[in-house]
């Protein structure tokens, strides 16, 4: 029984791996009384921090933190400030919106829905489930329904280098699928990325701040086409451009097996 609750305690404390290890061995069960006093402790100190699982309230990344730069704060405030902005009399809310982001997203979005019990409590996005804030994608999404596109500030950390001083082309496609598929998933439920068009016009300093501007370019039966562009906060420099195709899916995401 109390090893079944540390293995449980060890899928639940991602990221404590010495603590799991240490409460799965057999040997260390004399240690019992110190571990469950050292996994009080880390968790007190885990709950201050973002990944702590257990929060009754999800921790929310798209806030803004620490590591943001003036520029990420400063574009951030910008477009805040629209999802405050009332619209027409005729409109209930503002045409912008700020989505929120989890680690576990499939739990929050409408998407959750289709997806068993056990996928939604296992899915990772993995964007989101860096311990170091700042160290890889610091991103948040503003999405404007009523237009139909969106727009994503992206801050690449350190972790994302690619060619030395630069993000590396895996993590931008990282990001305008992100991008896409959030907006394509926004509009029409569940999708999958079918397709991805990216072409790399200029390359993107690490640290940098860059703006991803996704729209809506059509949609037919289950096809959503996306279009994406990649570009300094002013909008003077054009990073990347990019298509994407996504692919409405349903329940049948049900008979998906977890192993
Ligand atoms: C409140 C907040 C909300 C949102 C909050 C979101 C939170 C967080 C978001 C994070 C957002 C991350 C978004 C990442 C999304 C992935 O990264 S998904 C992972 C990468 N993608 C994959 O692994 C997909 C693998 N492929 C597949 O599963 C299947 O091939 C697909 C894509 C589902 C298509 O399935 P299929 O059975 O082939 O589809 P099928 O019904 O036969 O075809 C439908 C049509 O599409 C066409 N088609 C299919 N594939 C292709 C293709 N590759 N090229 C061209 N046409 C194609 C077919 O020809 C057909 O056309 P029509 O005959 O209808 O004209």
């Amino acid at each position: 029984m109390i090893l079944r609750c540390l293995h449980a305690v060890r899928r639940f404390i991602p990221h404590c791996p010495a603590l799991c290890r240490d409460a799965v061995s057999k040997r260390s069960l004399v240690k019992i009384p110190e571990l469950l006093y050292s996994a009080r402790a880390s968790a007190r100190g885990l709950s201050k921090m973002s990944l702590w699982p257990f929060s009754v309230s999800p921790w929310d990344f798209s806030q803004p933190n620490a590591s943001w730069n003036a520029e990420m704060q400063e574009v951030y405030d910008r477009y805040n400030a629209l999802c405050e902005v009332k619209a027409e009399e005729t409109e209930k809310k503002p045409p912008w919106r700020k989505l929120p982001s989890y680690n576990r997203s499939l739990k929050y979005v409408t998407g959750g829905v289709y997806l068993s019990k056990i996928i939604q409590s296992k899915a990772r996005l993995f964007t989101r489930n860096l311990k170091e804030h700042g160290a890889a994608f610091e991103y948040v999404v503003f999405m404007n329904k009523q237009e139909k596109r969106c727009v994503c500030l992206f801050q690449a950390g350190h972790l994302l280098e690619g060619p030395p001083g630069y993000v590396h082309g895996g993590a931008i496609a990282t990001m305008i699928d992100t991008v896409t598929g959030t907006l394509a998933g926004y509009l029409v439920g569940p999708v999958m990325t079918a397709n991805l068009n990216i072409n790399y016009r200029s390359p993107v300093p690490l640290g940098s701040v860059v703006v991803l501007h996704g729209a809506l370019d059509r949609i037919e039966g289950k096809k959503v086409f996306v279009t994406c562009r990649m570009t300094s906060t002013d909008e003077s420099k054009l990073h990347t451009e990019a298509t994407a195709l996504f692919i409405t899916v349903g329940p049948q995401w049900n008979s998906f097996e977890v192993s």
